[in-house]
């Protein structure tokens, strides 16, 4: 696994959760609508590519999915961090949950209409997705050129976010890490869920209990099996990501 200009060993991977989208803001369900960051969310971006810079963890390569809230994270974050110019693969399999019939819901008022269990099972069971999206719908992506020729699903659970994302972690980001490079991968709270399960392997129950932070960079070093040398992975504020992931567990209430 050499012959890279980076060397044999393999690559660091830090994951990136977009900032604070005008929708997380709001309270609401977001999946594949494509909202953009709010001002805060901005400005968690920007200080997320101020923590990569101050640790040294500059990304070679830097992947998304195609929402702009990913996108906008990763290019103010890279921006300031000096490495606005590095190459960028997009991809929907990147991309957040569908969260199929909530999407465009509020959280609160879904919590007082449905109740505490389903609410829960909804956010974060491991095999249960919401109800699907109705095709021509308001917050539905049937029509959206992006996704053209592929099967787009209605709803997702986060076994179908595991699913549809290892293949791209496989074909595209493996290779990187395995030629040396410092991966920077920015996503979504339930697809970067679907990978720390993966790298980590986090059991069903105890997915439903870790919640990822918006702008804090995560850092994954690797062995050669790609298995995590700091499992759990180390973020680059621990401090701020405790209290951010205890702010995203308890959206709703
Ligand atoms: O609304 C969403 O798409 C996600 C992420 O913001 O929400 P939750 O944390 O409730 O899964």
């Amino acid at each position: 696994m050499s012959g890279s200009m980076y060397g044999s060993s393999v690559g660091t991977l830090v994951l990136l959760r977009h900032g604070e989208s005008v929708w997380n803001a709001e309270n609401l369900f977001t999946g594949w609508v494509d909202v953009p960051l709010s001002e805060k969310g901005e400005k968690e971006a920007r200080r997320g590519g101020e923590l990569l810079r101050e640790a040294g963890l500059l990304p070679d390569v830097v992947h998304t999915s195609v929402l702009r809230r990913a996108i906008a994270t990763a290019n103010l974050a890279l921006d300031v961090a000096d490495r606005h110019w590095i190459p960028v693969r997009r991809d929907w399999r990147l991309n957040e949950r569908h969260y199929g019939a909530l999407q465009g819901k509020n959280k609160k008022q879904t919590l007082a209409e449905f109740g505490e269990d389903q609410f829960m099972q909804w956010r974060r069971s491991y095999d249960t997705p919401p109800p699907e999206i109705e095709l021509g719908s308001e917050f539905s992506q049937d029509a959206d050129p992006r996704y053209a020729g592929i099967d787009s699903p209605r709803t997702e659970c986060l076994k179908d976010v595991v699913a549809r994302m290892l293949p791209y972690w496989e074909s595209s980001v493996v290779p990187d890490l395995r030629s040396g490079r410092t991966v920077l991968l920015a996503a979504h709270g339930n697809s970067l869920r679907a990978l720390v399960k993966y790298l980590d392997k986090v059991s069903e129950e105890a997915i439903a209990g870790l919640n990822i932070p918006t702008g804090i960079p995560l850092r994954y070093d690797l062995s050669e099996q790609l298995e995590p040398l700091n499992p759990g992975g180390t973020y680059l504020d621990p401090e701020e990501a405790e209290k951010a992931a205890a702010a995203v567990a308890n959206q709703g209430r």
